[in-house]
């Protein structure tokens, strides 16, 4: 049999999926290997990734290979088979925060410009920006996604339901989000004939002329679109917000994607504080412009450098903040134990998990006291707004979904080549004074304008026409292997979901859809259909655009299975490789810090073992590997067990962990593997190591509890010291025996 090319890239990122690693690789490595498959490791964590693109402050042994940049180029190729843990997308406080843990290690990385001055400044500001927000993802997406929960995940599910909370009808929860002068009022489409060069000028009602991005190549067949949030609509919106959020007497928060959408949000972030914070913003106006104090780094960036300052003047400023508290709203908190609000960080509250996770709790979130509460959620933009409040008036009306009955909702979306919104950010721009915005072609024709002013924030996205395609066949193939209705999440009254619709409408034709259902919604009779369809036990499939694809695959999953950190996520690439995302989850901060204190790691890989059994499987059609298929049909054998014997990690420290989840996931697979009669020789191969892992159960499952209880050290958060980390979540010398032996 050929074993030719058979490579799989697993990549090291950060926080609670990097730590799961240090347990899980060997094992992943002890199996595969077994079939002639090579499993390598990139890293692409946002330290190393610091490290890649600074070789010029390092010295030779410093320097670090550019992992993501040679990840995105294998994504083009056929190939390609990668496995893709959650990362850090940093916001400025993160990004910050890892370059003084690693300036402390002795990499002499220049500081982040906060004010940059001269040219060198702002390149070196720009090359650090390069490094924030979602830096990874996009470069490796060269596909759409799929993203759907298996069916042993669901079975799990409805015989394990998790705690849902219940939903009154008289909740006061509610979605706000502007009525005008938002990016959807705004939004104008074109779809381009021929290839073009644009370029986006700003013309200043003083006569300036400037050009914001010169010479962006367009394909033939491409979809663009540009929009505009208007500064003053927003505050003005804001403050109505806060006022109303203060007479309903509910928690205030905010809800935006900082991390995706990293020029605007932060924007958007900062507006909500300097208007909630407003009298201090106003007072200390002189003195913040002397600390270098950016609204958009939230209140936490204020309270830190305001230490600087004499002991009398912070005093002043911090009683100010207090007094703001009497006549303002309540705010939704972060970690109400150590006083952190929503407006402290812009990358605490993210949108796809942080609307989803309040759903799921009757619709509340926790105030200062502890408890839990009616939430104003604010979500200033009108595109994807609206969803949540017709999801919240459906629980309100009809109570919260059961997990034990309810159905299932996939989705199919359109990703590749930075499609949407999600590819924006470089073409994102805060607007210097009055004047017009206009995209101009290559023949000076002006493909759309629009009127701005100081402050808006203008944005423009692509997306190109071979992806639109590939995710309308998708989709087909999709509904065609399951039989259920394939929905297409499209706005008619949206510019851009009207050139989307066009496009759909040309290119199902393409297919074989006879007997299939597919329609096109707007998104908020989409979101009815299935949740209608999801109350009856019944299973849909969400078509959507990039950003619903986001805010999909964490509502419907975190509803469903309890998180969506469960989810196969599967991205198909264009040029027929394959890369396997861990689940659709984060990173999870929380869990390291769990770790840290207790030695017990609550994250759960399950996205990693089901993103393995799908590299596997690809691997095994790709590169005819029987034996990659027979270890694939086994790994999920050994999943599906592990669910139903309860050995996933637990919340609370004490039992079985992500590294006890790993030793049975071990003892599952082995025994799986010398149970099927496909191959004779990995059967024999594996017989030993299911014997080892079985009669020492006991001891290996002592030895992984016996070490919780007490905090660890891994030298480093952004940086871990690799043998520290190693040591810490290998601590079964038992199991490593074995595991290592082979
Ligand atoms: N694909 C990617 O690379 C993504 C990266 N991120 C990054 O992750 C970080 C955190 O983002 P956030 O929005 O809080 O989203 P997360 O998905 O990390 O967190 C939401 C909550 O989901 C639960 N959760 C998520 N994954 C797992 C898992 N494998 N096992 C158990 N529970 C899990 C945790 O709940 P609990 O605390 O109750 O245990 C967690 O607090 C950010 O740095 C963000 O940029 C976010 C999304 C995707
Ligand atoms: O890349 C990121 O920052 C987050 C990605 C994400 O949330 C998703 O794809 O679901
Ligand atoms: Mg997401």
């Amino acid at each position: 049999m050929s074993t030719h090319n058979s490579k799989i890239i697993y990549t090291q990122t950060d926080e609670a999926p990097a730590l799961a690693t240090y347990s899980f690789l060997p094992i992943v490595k002890a199996f595969t290997e077994s079939a002639g498959v090579v499993v390598e490791t990139r890293d692409i964590s946002l330290a190393s990734r610091i490290l890649a693109n600074f070789p010029d402050y390092l010295t030779e042994e410093q320097r670090q290979a550019d992992a993501l940049t040679e990840l995105g180029q294998l994504a083009a190729n056929p190939d390609a088979n990668i496995i893709k843990l959650p990362n850090i997308s940093a916001s400025l406080p993160q990004l910050k925060d890892a370059l003084k843990e690693l300036r402390k290690k002795g990499y002499a990385l220049p500081l982040y410009p906060n004010d940059p001055v001269t040219e060198a400044d702002f390149e070196l500001r720009a090359r650090y920006d390069k490094i924030k927000g979602s830096a990874v993802n996009p470069v490796l997406r060269e596909g759409n996604s799929d993203r759907r929960a298996p069916a042993s995940v669901k079975e799990y599910a409805r015989n394990n339901p998790h705690e849902m909370g219940a939903w009154s009808s008289d909740s006061k929860s509610h979605v706000a989000h502007m009525s005008h002068g938002d990016f959807y009022g705004s939004e104008k489409s074109v779809t381009l004939a021929e290839a073009t060069d644009v370029s986006v000028e700003f013309i200043g009602a003083n006569g300036t002329n400037k050009t914001l991005k010169k010479k962006l190549s367009l394909l033939a067949g491409e979809v663009i679109d540009a929009s505009v949030l208007e500064r003053k609509a927003l505050r003005e919106f804001l403050r109505a917000e806060i006022a109303d959020a203060k007479a309903k007497d509910v928690l205030l928060s905010v809800h935006l994607k900082a991390t995706m959408m990293k020029v605007s949000d932060p924007i958007i972030f900062g507006h909500a504080v300097s208007v909630f914070y407003a009298p201090v913003f106003e007072k200390y106006a002189d003195v913040f412009e002397e600390l270098n104090i950016d609204a958009n780094n939230g209140l936490g960036d204020v309270l830190a450098k305001i230490k600087k300052l004499p002991d009398d003047q912070r005093l002043a400023i911090e009683a100010d903040i207090t007094a703001c508290y009497t006549d303002r709203p309540r705010l939704a908190m972060v970690n109400s134990d150590k006083g952190i609000t929503n407006l402290h960080v812009p990358n605490d509250i993210i949108v796809d998990a942080s609307m989803p996770a309040m759903i799921r709790a009757s619709g509340k979130m926790w105030g200062s006291d502890g408890g839990l509460h009616d939430t104003k959620a604010i979500i200033p933009d009108r595109c994807y707004a609206t969803i949540y409040q017709v999801t919240i008036d459906y629980c309100k009306k009809h109570g919260a979904f059961d997990p034990r009955t309810m159905g299932s909702v996939s989705n199919v979306g359109l990703m590749a080549q930075q499609a949407e919104e999600y590819g924006s950010h470089d073409k994102t721009f805060q607007i210097e004074g009055d004047g017009v915005v206009r995209v101009v072609d290559a023949n000076g024709n002006t493909l759309i304008e629009h009127t701005v002013a100081e402050g808006d924030i203008w944005r423009m996205c692509q997306a190109k026409d071979a992806p639109i395609r590939d995710w309308v066949k998708l989709a087909v193939t999709r509904a065609r292997a399951t039989g259920n209705p394939a929905i297409f999440w499209l706005d008619e009254k949206r510019s851009h979901d009207a050139q989307l619709i066009a496009k759909v409408n040309a290119y199902l034709p393409e297919h074989d859809i006879s007997g299939l259902d597919i329609q096109i919604m707007n998104p908020d009779d989409a979101t009815l259909y299935s949740l209608e369809r999801l109350k009856q036990g019944l299973d849909t499939i969400s078509v959507t655009g990039n950003v619903l694809r986001d805010y999909l695959t964490d509502l419907f999953p975190i509803l469903e299975v309890g998180t969506s950190a469960k989810m196969l996520s599967i991205v198909p690439l264009m040029n027929g490789g394959g890369l396997f995302e861990t689940g659709a989850g984060g990173s999870a901060p929380k869990h390291v810090q769990q770790f840290l204190e207790e030695d017990f790691l609550r994250w759960d890989s399950l996205g990693e073992f089901m993103a393995l059994s799908a590299s596997l499987e690809h691997l095994a059609h790709v590169n005819d590997n029987a034996r990659a298929s027979v270890l694939a049909e086994t790994l999920d054998k050994a999943t599906g067990q592990l669910l139903v014997e309860h050995k996933s990690p637990g919340r609370k420290v004490g039992g079985i962990d992500n590294r006890g989840s790993h030793f049975y996931l071990a003892l599952y697979w082995a025994n799986a593997l010398v149970a099927q009669d496909k191959d004779a020789s990995l059967k024999a191969y594996f017989e030993p190591m299911a014997k080892a892992l079985a009669q020492n159960e006991a001891k290996i499952v002592s030895e992984l509890e016996e070490v919780q209880r007490s905090s660890v050290d891994i030298g480093g958060y952004y940086l871990p010291d690799p043998a520290l980390a190693e040591k810490a979540l290998r601590p079964s010398k038992t199991l490593n025996a074995i595991i290592d032996q082979r």
